[in-house]
């Protein structure tokens, strides 16, 4: 019977310091829920000048992942360091050497976590990745356990905190985007890159992994339509706020019998959805299940001690397996072939805001085309455009497909310029 589970953690950054500091201060709890000592054994850094936690032994540190990946007395690696490809070669070494293997990247898990869980599989370890989405809330675990018995039909997050943050001051607080951005940045919400947080890929990964297990089908990044906060032009926050909506990007997964829809997208949120008041760095996934009906978890989607609580908590999952010599039982293999749906079978409701010359017959001309695509209009309204002779007019749909959307968009270009189109999420209040 173990009484010690050493631990290998790669990289010390904004979520790894979390997670070691966390591991050493509860060293008591931890003992008593597992009945052994869990102790972090090798640390991997990038340079040993770095000051370091005052709370690690100082000769856990080592710069040689290979040392770390090696090293047959250590039973998790906990991989914290981000980016791709050495991270990938590390959960893979460390499952090939019958490692169990914590992560939080959900870059790896997106890209290659089918062939990576399968690999788990067969090496009868666990590859747990609770952190890879939503930080904090233990989103994984509610489907894969939680809600194990229910069939999901739709998912809706905000699942970036980043992105999040920078909506909510930019709304609340009227601060610039570049400001809000340089503050997420400095809280140590966004990634190293942040172009991954606002062009939409981040949230875009996290939402393959969620329909991949919320519909036991192995989904691909390239599924998703991935739109970034760049569509955001000035006065769309306004405007949503003027209508009854705000502007939130969100990961939106759909399965019907036509297949499966993913999308990440900045749209106009009925203020009166759950999702609308999640604000600041929190995420929140919206579920619809046959059985549960409506349920949503909500939490920090970012940051350091709240991601690495679901990183220790992965670690505990795979301690207790360890003292009871089971890991690597969770049968990953998809059950349902991946059907994508095409854009005819998308159908949603769409805001539409463009600039046309402020002249008579116009406005006939554009609804000609509406009804062309049978794109049936809930409003039209006019606003003043900043330029003379301009006018800007704002097209509400009822639910159209997004081919009838694109198509509309498409022959409008003679008419009319489009200056942003989003697509709208629940029902406004009245
Ligand atoms: N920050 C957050 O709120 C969240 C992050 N995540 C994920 O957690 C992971 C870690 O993120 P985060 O902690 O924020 O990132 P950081 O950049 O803060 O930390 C990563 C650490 O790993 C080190 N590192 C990276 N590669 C190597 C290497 N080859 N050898 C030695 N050290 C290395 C880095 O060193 P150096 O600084 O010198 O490059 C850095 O200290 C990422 O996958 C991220 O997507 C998930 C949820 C939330
Ligand atoms: N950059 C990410 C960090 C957590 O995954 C975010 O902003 O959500
Ligand atoms: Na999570």
């Amino acid at each position: 019977m173990k009484n010690e589970i050493s631990i290998g953690l790669l990289g010390l950054g904004t979520v790894g310091s979390g997670v070691a500091k966390i591991l050493q201060q509860h060293q008591q709890d931890l003992h008593h829920k597992l009945g052994v000592q869990v102790s972090i054994k090798k640390v991997l850094v990038r340079n040993n000048n770095k000051e370091r936690l005052s709370i690690l032994d100082p000769n856990v540190f080592t710069t040689d992942i290979d040392e770390i990946l090696n090293d047959s007395s250590l039973d998790i690696i906990v991989e914290v360091m981000g980016g791709m490809g050495e991270a990938k070669r590390a959960i893979e070494e460390a499952l090939k050497a019958g490692k169990q293997v914590v992560t939080a990247n959900k870059d790896v898990m997106a890209e290659y976590g089918h062939d990576l869980l399968k690999l788990a599989d067969e090496q009868k370890c666990d590859l747990f990745y609770e952190a890879s989405v939503a930080g904090g809330i233990p989103i994984i675990r509610t489907l894969e356990d939680g809600l194990a018995s229910d069939r999901i039909s739709s998912l809706m997050g905000i699942v970036n905190g980043t992105t999040n943050f920078i909506l909510t001051k930019m709304k609340k607080e009227n601060m610039s985007y570049e400001k809000a951005l340089a503050e997420a940045t400095k809280l140590g919400y966004a990634e190293a890159d942040p172009s991954a947080d606002v062009d939409g890929l981040d949230a875009a990964r996290k939402m393959v992994i969620l329909s991949s297990l919320a519909f036991s089908t192995e989904v691909h990044i390239d599924d998703v339509l991935v739109r970034g906060m760049s569509e955001i032009q000035d006065g769309d926050l306004e405007m949503a706020n003027n209508f009854g909506y705000t502007m939130k990007m969100v990961g939106s997964s759909k399965k019907d019998e036509d297949g499966i829809e993913v999308a990440v997208e900045p749209i106009f949120l009925a203020n009166s959805h759950p999702l609308a008041s999640v604000n600041n760095e929190f995420n929140a996934v919206y579920i619809y299940g046959d059985a549960v009906g409506e349920t949503m978890l909500y939490g920090p989607g970012a940051g350091s001690l709240p991601t690495a609580t679901s990183v220790v908590s992965d670690i505990i999952a795979a301690c207790r397996n360890l003292l009871l010599e089971v890991n690597g039982k969770r049968v990953h293999s998809a059950q349902h072939e991946r059907v994508i749906k095409p854009e005819s079978s998308r159908f949603a409701k769409y805001f539409h805001r463009l600039l046309v010359k402020d002249e008579v017959g116009v406005l006939s001309k554009l609804t000609a085309i509406y009804s062309k695509h049978g794109a049936s209009l809930q409003s039209v309204m006019q606003h003043p455009a900043a330029q003379e002779g301009q006018a800007e007019l704002v097209f509400l749909t009822h639910q159209i497909s997004r081919q009838q959307h694109l198509d509309v968009l498409n022959d409008l270009a003679g008419t009319a310029s489009v200056i942003s189109h989003y697509r709208i999420e629940g029902e406004e209040t009245a």
